[in-house]
C-alpha cells in the first residue's frame, strides 16, 4: 500500500527528524468516494490530535482528516481545515472583505500620516504588478530568465553529491531579480541579498509578539531599509532619465488610467515581497522537480527527447513558442506540483459570519485551505497517488484547465508569479534532462527529509548527475 504518494511511502523510509511516519490509512482506492454528510453544527475533530503529534507529521494528519472528517476538519476550537475541492474553492474565491489573510512577515510601510494602505491601494498594486507578470508578459520576456536557467543546468557538477536547494535558491534569486529589475538587478540584489535569510530567520524563530523588536526583526528591518534606499535611487534615476523600463519595476512606475500613480511606498513593499516570493517557494518546487527527474528516469528521457528539438545554442533567443514545444515537460511540472504543492496550506481569517460546507463560521476563525488533500482526492484525479504527467495531456487543454489544481491558489489572492514560475520550472526541467541523468546517491537513501512547517520542502536533498549521451 502506498501512503500519501509513491514518494512519501514509508517503504522508502525517512530520516527521523522529518515528517515521515504516516499512520496506516486507506489507499485512495479504498477511500469513501461519497461526500460525508454531517449533522452537527461543528466540523468533526480528530482523535489523538495534539499540537506536538501534528508537528511530527502534519501530512499524515491532513490525510487522516480527509478520510475521517469529510470536507472540513476542526483542528482546534477556532482553526478549521478545508480538505476537499468545494470548500477550498469557496474560501479562496471569496473577497478580502470576507476572508482576510493573516499578517505576513513584512508589515506594510505606514504612510506619512501613520495610516496603513487600504483596499484600493491593494487592488492598484496588484494590477501594477500583474502588468509585468501576466502570462503574455512572461512569454515575451523569457529571454531574461532562460540564460540563468541554462547556466544552472549546465553547471551541475557531474559525479558529486549536489546539495540542490541552496544552489537552486541562488539561481532563482538571480533570475528573479533580472526579471524584476533588468539592468538594475545587480545593484538591487546586492542591496537586498540579505532579505531571504533574514526572513527565514524570523519564520523559523520563536513566535514572539509582533511588536517585539527581536534581533531577527531588527536585522530584517535593516535589510529592508538597505534595499529600499537602493531602490529609491534607481526609481529617481529612471524618472530623471524618463526611462521607466519594461521590467516589473518599470510597469509599476507607470500611472494607471484608473488609479493614477502608485505611491513609492507601495512599490517598495511590493518589490521587497516579490524578491522573496520569486525565490523562496520556487526553490522548494525545484527540489521536488529535480527529485522527480531522478525517480522517474523513463519520464526524464521523454523530457530529454522533447528538449532535444529545441535550439542547442544558449544564446538563441527564447520566447513563448519555446515553451509551446514542451507540452510533456510542462505536464511533468504540473504533476510535480500536484503531488507536492510547496504551499500546501493557505491561511485565511473569516472577517464576518459565514458558512462553509454547511458549517457556521464565526468571525475570527482561521480557515486553512489544504491543496495537498484536494490534489490527492480520487474524485478530482483518477489514481491520485500515482505520478502520471500524462494525465494532464489526456485531460486535453480545456479539461486540464477546469481541473482543481491549487499549487498557486486561485481567486483574488492567487499567486501573481504563477506564469513566471511555470516557465522557470518547465525550462529548468528541459535544460536539466537534456544534459543529465539524475539519481539519488547510493547509501544516502532517502536523499532528503520532508519539512511541512510553512511549506512542503524536501530538506537536505542531495542528487548526482551523469552526462546524458545521445
Ligand atoms: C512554484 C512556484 C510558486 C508557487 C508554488 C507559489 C504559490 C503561491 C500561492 C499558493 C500563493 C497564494 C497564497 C494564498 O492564497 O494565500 C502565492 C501568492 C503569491 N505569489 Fe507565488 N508561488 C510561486 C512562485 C511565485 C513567483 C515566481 C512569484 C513572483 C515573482 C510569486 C509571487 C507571489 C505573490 C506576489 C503572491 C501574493 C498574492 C497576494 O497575496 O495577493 N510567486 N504563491
Amino acid at each position: 500500500m502506498t501512503l500519501g504518494c509513491e514518494w512519501c511511502g514509508r517503504d522508502r523510509g525517512f530520516r527521523p527528524h522529518v515528517s515521515s511516519n504516516l499512520p496506516a490509512i486507506a489507499d485512495s482506492s479504498e477511500r469513501d468516494t461519497e461526500r460525508v454528510v454531517h449533522t452537527t453544527s461543528k466540523p468533526p475533530a480528530l482523535d489523538g490530535f495534539t499540537a506536538s503529534a501534528y508537528r511530527r507529521d502534519r501530512l499524515a494528519f491532513a490525510l487522516r482528516a480527509a478520510q475521517e472528517c469529510g470536507d472540513v476538519w476542526r483542528m482546534r476550537r477556532n482553526v478549521y481545515v478545508a480538505l476537499t475541492a468545494e470548500p477550498c474553492l469557496a474560501v479562496l474565491r471569496r473577497t478580502n472583505q470576507e476572508y482576510g489573510t493573516p499578517p505576513g512577515t513584512f508589515p506594510p510601510t505606514r504612510r506619512p500620516d501613520g495610516s496603513v494602505p487600504g483596499e484600493q491601494e491593494f487592488t492598484h498594486g496588484h494590477a501594477a504588478r500583474m502588468r509585468g507578470l501576466r502570462p503574455r508578459a512572461v512569454a515575451a520576456r523569457l529571454g531574461l530568465i532562460a540564460p540563468g536557467i541554462t547556466e544552472f543546468a549546465a553547471g551541475l557538477p557531474p559525479g558529486q553529491d549536489i546539495d540542490i536547494l541552496p544552489r537552486a535558491h541562488r539561481m532563482l534569486f538571480r533570475i528573479g531579480g533580472r526579471y524584476l529589475f533588468e539592468e538594475d538587478a545587480d545593484s538591487l540584489l546586492a542591496a537586498g541579498g540579505g532579505l531571504p535569510a533574514a526572513r527565514e530567520a524570523i519564520t523559523r524563530g520563536l513566535p514572539w509578539p509582533r511588536w517585539m523588536p527581536t534581533p531577527a526583526r531588527r536585522a530584517l528591518t535593516g535589510h529592508r531599509t538597505r534595499f529600499s534606499h537602493q531602490l529609491q535611487q534607481v526609481i529617481d534615476r529612471r524618472r530623471a532619465e524618463n526611462r521607466l523600463g519594461e521590467d516589473v519595476l518599470g510597469q509599476m512606475l507607470k500611472p494607471s488610467s484608473q488609479y493614477g500613480l502608485l505611491p513609492d511606498t507601495a512599490i517598495h513593499d511590493s518589490l521587497t515581497g516579490l524578491i522573496i516570493a520569486g525565490s523562496e517557494v520556487p526553490t522548494r518546487a525545484v527540489g521536488w522537480l529535480m527529485l522527480a527527474l531522478a525517480r522517474h528516469p523513463d519520464l526524464a528521457e521523454r523530457i530529454a527527447t522533447e528538449a532535444a528539438a529545441l535550439p542547442d545554442d544558449p544564446h538563441h533567443p527564447v520566447n513563448g513558442r519555446f515553451l509551446a514545444e514542451l507540452p510533456f515537460t510542462e505536464a511533468f511540472v504540473r504533476e510535480v506540483l500536484r503531488l507536492h504543492p510547496p504551499n500546501w496550506l493557505q491561511a485565511r481569517i473569516a472577517r464576518r459570519r459565514t458558512e462553509l460546507a454547511g458549517y457556521p463560521i464565526a468571525p475570527g476563525t482561521m480557515v486553512l485551505v489544504c491543496s495537498y488533500t484536494v490534489h490527492l482526492d480520487p474524485r478530482e484525479h483518477e489514481n491520485p497517488d500515482t505520478f502520471s504527467p500524462d494525465r494532464w495531456l489526456d485531460y486535453g487543454q480545456a479539461s486540464a484547465e477546469s481541473r482543481v489544481f491549487l499549487p498557486f491558489g486561485t481567486g483574488p489572492r492567487a499567486c501573481e508569479g504563477a506564469a513566471l514560475a511555470m516557465a522557470e520550472l518547465t525550462l529548468l526541467a528541459a535544460e536539466t534532462a537534456r544534459r543529465w541523468h539524475l539519481y539519488e546517491p547510493e547509501g544516502l537513501m532517502p536523499s532528503h527529509g520532508i519539512d511541512t512547517d510553512g511549506g512542503l520542502t524536501p530538506t537536505g536533498l542531495r542528487l548526482r548527475v551523469t552526462p546524458r549521451t545521445r
